[in-house]
């Protein structure tokens, strides 16, 4: 039987407990002398088309949006590893971007999408998909002898391109105390290109793959609404905790015996892209916070509305992050554990910054000339 949320929630290790120093020590003399992460999947970059138009063009990859959120908001004492492939073309290595810059650079060039949204639709359903991809240039797979020889607290699986192969999981999850994965490391299929530049992405049924065997062995397992038929979220919820995230609607968790939803956030939507990343490190972060699976998927929520706010990988207002920051911290200190009042804290926040962000919105309007959904 699969284990419930809250078992779950419990591999992954929290930031530091006082009360707990002992269990603490021991695990870190296990799981190696910090609470460090393990991200693995490559960036890339990103063209954003519309009406056969660009009119965007930015750094991607999950792991970009992933490492984003793990700087901005992760716990004073947990830090993380990436293990990220790009060529020698890769466009945003100076850049003052922020994210982190991948470690690996290989001969083959950076892996690269082009993202074809629609004129038509202003405002699609909510779990319509949003865009077409089409995969135009593929770097080398991360293969598991990329990887750190050293354990880690938690690893986060978030390919985009088929580059953290099956052999590379099995490497994670055997370094890692917990793993977290996202649906698209492992379900997408590129078809040949038909022309129109590129290979289009499709998504394969995960139980014909060679990921199927691994589930059981992994903590998390995050999938969109669009993914979720071809995870088999009935099968999968028996061997791991499956997140289905809904877009402008929330999330969805459901484990073996249960399910809960999990409200999301006002957004104004400007640029979908990132979304599921940032919420899948959202997640990641709440967990090493302390919080249970349920009040992480909120955290996860608030992050993937920030997101979806801005053109690429996203920058938080320093205000925002620390207001969000002092929210955890007084959760741990005072032990305060209802979802509730999360919720009113942190949609509190977004209301604070929603003048912020309308700002923002005008200056990346004005910048790219995006002309949002
Ligand atoms: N319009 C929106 N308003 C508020 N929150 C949103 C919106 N869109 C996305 N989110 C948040 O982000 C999360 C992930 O979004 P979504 O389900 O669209 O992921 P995705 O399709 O995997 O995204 P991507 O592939 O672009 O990274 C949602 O669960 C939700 O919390
Ligand atoms: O930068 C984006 C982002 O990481 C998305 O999550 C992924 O679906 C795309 O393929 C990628 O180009």
């Amino acid at each position: 039987m699969a284990p419930s949320p809250a078992a779950v929630a419990a591999a992954m290790p929290p930031a530091a407990d006082p009360e707990r120093e002992e269990e603490a020590e021991q695990q870190q003399t296990k799981w190696g002398a910090a609470l460090e992460g393990l991200v693995v999947g490559s960036y890339c970059h990103d063209v954003l088309l519309r009406g056969g138009r660009v009119v965007g063009e930015t750094l991607g990859g999950a792991a970009a949006f992933v490492s984003n959120v793990l700087d901005a908001a992760s716990p004073p004492e947990a830090s993380f590893a990436v293990v990220s492939k790009v060529g020698p073309d890769f466009a945003y290595a100076s850049a003052p971007a922020p994210a982190r810059h991948p470690s690996l650079l290989c001969p083959a060039p950076t892996t690269s999408f082009h993202a074809r949204f629609s004129d038509a639709v202003a405002s699609p359903a909510a779990h319509a998909p949003d865009r077409q991809l089409r995969r135009v240039h593929a770097c080398d797979p991360i293969y598991p002898d990329d990887l750190p020889e050293r354990r880690f607290a938690y690893g986060l699986a978030v390919g985009v391109a088929g580059e953290v192969l099956p052999e590379t999981l099995e490497r994670m999850i055997r370094l890692c105390r917990a793993v977290l994965v996202d649906a698209q490391a492992l379900i997408r299929a590129f078809d040949a290109d038909g022309g129109g530049g590129g290979a289009a992405v499709r998504h394969m049924a995960l139980e014909g793959t060679p990921y199927a065997r691994l589930l059981q062995r992994v903590a998390f397992l995050k999938a969109s609404s669009e993914e979720a038929p071809y995870v088999g979220v009935e099968t999968a919820r028996r061997r791991c905790c499956v997140i289905v995230t809904e877009g402008r609607d929330g999330c969805r968790l459901y484990w073996e015996g249960g399910e809960a939803r999990v409200a999301p956030f006002p957004a104004v939507q400007v640029d979908p892209t990132g979304a599921g990343d940032s919420y899948l490190a959202g997640f990641a972060v709440g967990l090493l916070w302390g919080l249970s699976a349920t009040d992480a998927a909120l955290l996860g929520n608030f992050f993937g509305a920030a997101a979806v706010s801005q053109v690429g990988v996203p920058t938080f207002h320093p205000k925002m992050l620390q207001a969000v920051k002092q929210i955890l911290e007084d959760k741990e200190r005072r032990g305060l554990c209802a979802s509730c009042k999360l919720i009113r804290q942190l949609t509190t926040t977004v209301l604070i910054f929603a003048r912020h962000r309308c700002r923002l919105h005008r200056q990346v309007h004005a910048d790219l000339k995006f002309t949002g959904k």
